[in-house]
C-alpha cells in the first residue's frame, strides 16, 4: 500500500489508447492471436466520433474494400460507398464478434516508459496502468483545428465546428458562411444546398487539389494505388491531373487553384487529402456556393474578407480540420508534430513501430485501408515478442 491514491494495474499484454477503428482493428488483431489487451477510451463508446461528431449524411468517400477493418469484410448487400450509420453498424457487430471490450471513460494523462524497470507506464484516471506494449490509436482527428479572427468575439451570429455540424436543418433561411475547403467544407456545402433556404459561401484561402472520386469507372483512389504499383509517383501525379482536368474542366475559373505539386507527391509530404468532389463543384459552378477568399476580420453581423468585400451570415461552420492530441498525453509525444498545426507526422522509421514496445496504429496515407495493414503488423510483432509466462511473471515481480 502505497501514501498515494493511484492503484497499480499490470496488465500482461499491451494497452491500446483510443477506441477507434484503428485501436479496435488492432485488439481484434491481438485477439486472434491470443495476447491480452486494454483498450482505453476517454469516450463512452467506440468510434465515437462515428457516432458523435459526424454529420447525417457523410458517407465514405473511398470504396468500402478499401475501408472495411482486418478480417471482416462489410456485408455483401452495402453500397459501395457505405453511409455513416453503417459504418457504425459494422463496428458495432465486430467488436462484438472479436469481444472487443474497452474500458470507457477513461482519459489518459500521461503516458511513459519507464526505463529502470523496461516497462510503459500509463496514468488514467485514478490508476497507473504498467504494460510492456503500448499502442497509440487516437487518431489523426482527436482535436478540432479552431482558427483565430480577429473579431471573433463580437460575431453575434452562430460559430460551430464542422464537428458539432449534423445537417442543413439547423440552418434553415440562413446566410451560412464554411470556412475551409477540404472534403468536410465541400461536403457540408453540398448539403447545405440541399436546403434551398440555405445560403451557401465558402472561404478557400489557397490552393486545393479537387479531383473526381471516381476516373474511367475506378474510384480515384483505386485508379492512384494501382498506378503507383507500376510507375513512379512523377508520372501518376500528372495523369491522375490529366484525367481531372478532362472529367472537372480548369477549376482556377472558380476560385480554386491547383498547388504547384501534385495530389499524391502533397498527400505524401504533408499529409493533405485531396478533395475528392461528391458534387460541390457543380454547385460553385452555378453560383450556387459562393466562393470568398482568406477572412480579416468579423464584426457582429459582417465577415470582411483579405479583397476588401464585406458579407453579412448568420452562421459560420469552421471546416478548418483537425490535429492529433498525442503531444497532450504521450511523453516525447510532440516529436509528432511537423510544425504545421493539424498535421501528423509519424516519426517512427518504418511508421508504426517505435522503440521499446511503442506502436502507432493507423498513421496512414491509404485512408482507412492502411488502419487494416498496421493492425495485423502491429499485432504480429507483439505476438512475436510475446511469451504469457515471462509476462506475468515480469509483471508478479514488479508487483
Ligand atoms: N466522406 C469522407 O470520407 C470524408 C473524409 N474526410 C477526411 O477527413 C479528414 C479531415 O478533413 P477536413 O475536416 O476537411 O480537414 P482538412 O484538414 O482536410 O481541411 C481543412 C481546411 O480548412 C482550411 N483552413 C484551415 N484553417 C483555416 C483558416 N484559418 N482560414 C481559412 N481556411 C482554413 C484548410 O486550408 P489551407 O490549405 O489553407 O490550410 C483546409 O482547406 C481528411 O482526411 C478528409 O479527407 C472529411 C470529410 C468527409
Ligand atoms: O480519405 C482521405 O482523407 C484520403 O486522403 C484518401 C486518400 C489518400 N490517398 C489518396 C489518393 C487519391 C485519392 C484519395 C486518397
Amino acid at each position: 500500500m502505497g501514501s498515494s491514491k493511484a492503484k497499480r494495474v499490470c496488465i500482461p499484454g499491451a494497452v491500446i489508447v483510443g477506441a477507434g477503428p484503428s485501436g479496435i482493428a488492432t485488439a481484434a488483431c491481438l485477439r486472434e492471436r491470443g495476447v491480452p489487451f486494454l483498450i482505453l477510451e476517454k469516450e463512452s463508446c467506440v468510434v465515437s466520433s462515428w457516432k458523435m461528431k459526424m454529420y447525417d449524411n457523410l458517407r465514405l468517400h473511398l470504396p468500402k474494400q478499401f475501408c472495411q477493418l482486418p478480417m471482416v469484410p462489410f456485408p455483401e448487400d452495402f453500397p459501395v460507398y457505405p453511409t455513416r450509420q453503417q459504418f457504425v453498424e459494422y463496428v458495432d457487430e465486430y467488436v462484438q464478434r472479436f469481444q472487443i471490450e474497452p474500458v470507457f471513460g477513461v482519459e489518459v494523462r500521461l503516458a511513459e516508459y519507464d526505463r529502470s524497470i523496461g516497462f510503459w507506464k500509463v496514468m488514467a484516471g485514478e490508476n497507473e496502468i504498467v504494460c510492456q506494449w503500448l499502442v497509440i490509436a487516437t487518431g489523426e482527428n482527436g482535436e478540432a483545428v479552431i482558427p483565430k479572427f480577429a473579431g471573433m468575439d463580437e460575431f453575434a451570429g452562430k460559430v460551430l465546428h464542422t464537428m458539432e455540424y449534423m445537417s442543413f436543418h439547423q440552418f434553415h433561411g440562413q446566410r451560412v458562411l464554411v470556412v475551409g475547403c477540404g472534403n468536410s467544407a465541400m461536403e457540408i456545402c453540398l448539403d447545405l444546398c440541399n436546403n434551398s433556404s440555405v445560403r451557401t459561401s465558402m472561404v478557400v484561402r489557397n490552393e486545393l487539389h479537387i479531383l473526381p472520386k471516381e476516373m474511367l469507372g475506378r474510384s480515384v483512389f483505386e485508379l492512384s494505388m494501382w498506378l503507383l504499383k507500376w510507375l513512379p509517383i512523377k508520372i501518376v501525379d500528372p495523369l491522375i491531373l490529366f484525367f481531372s482536368w478532362i472529367y472537372l474542366g480548369d477549376t482556377s475559373k472558380y476560385g480554386l487553384r491547383r498547388p504547384k505539386i501534385g495530389p499524391l507527391q502533397l498527400k505524401n509530404t504533408t499529409g493533405k487529402s485531396p478533395v475528392l468532389d461528391v458534387g460541390a463543384l457543380s454547385k460553385i459552378k452555378l453560383g450556387q456556393i459562393k466562393i470568398f477568399p482568406g477572412i480579416k476580420r468579423l464584426t457582429s453581423d459582417e465577415v470582411e474578407f483579405i479583397d476588401g468585400r464585406k458579407e453579412e451570415f448568420e452562421s459560420i461552420i469552421l471546416a478548418t480540420g483537425y490535429k492529433t492530441n498525442i503531444p497532450s498525453w504521450l511523453k516525447n509525444g510532440d516529436q509528432f508534430f511537423n510544425g504545421k498545426e493539424g498535421f501528423l507526422r509519424n516519426p517512427f522509421p518504418n511508421n508504426w513501430k517505435g522503440e521499446n514496445g511503442i506502436y502507432a496504429a493507423g498513421f496512414t496515407k491509404k485512408g482507412l485501408l492502411g488502419i487494416s495493414i498496421d493492425a495485423h503488423k502491429i499485432a504480429q510483432d507483439i505476438f512475436s515478442q510475446w511469451d504469457s509466462k515471462t509476462a506475468i511473471s515480469l509483471l508478479n515481480y514488479i508487483n
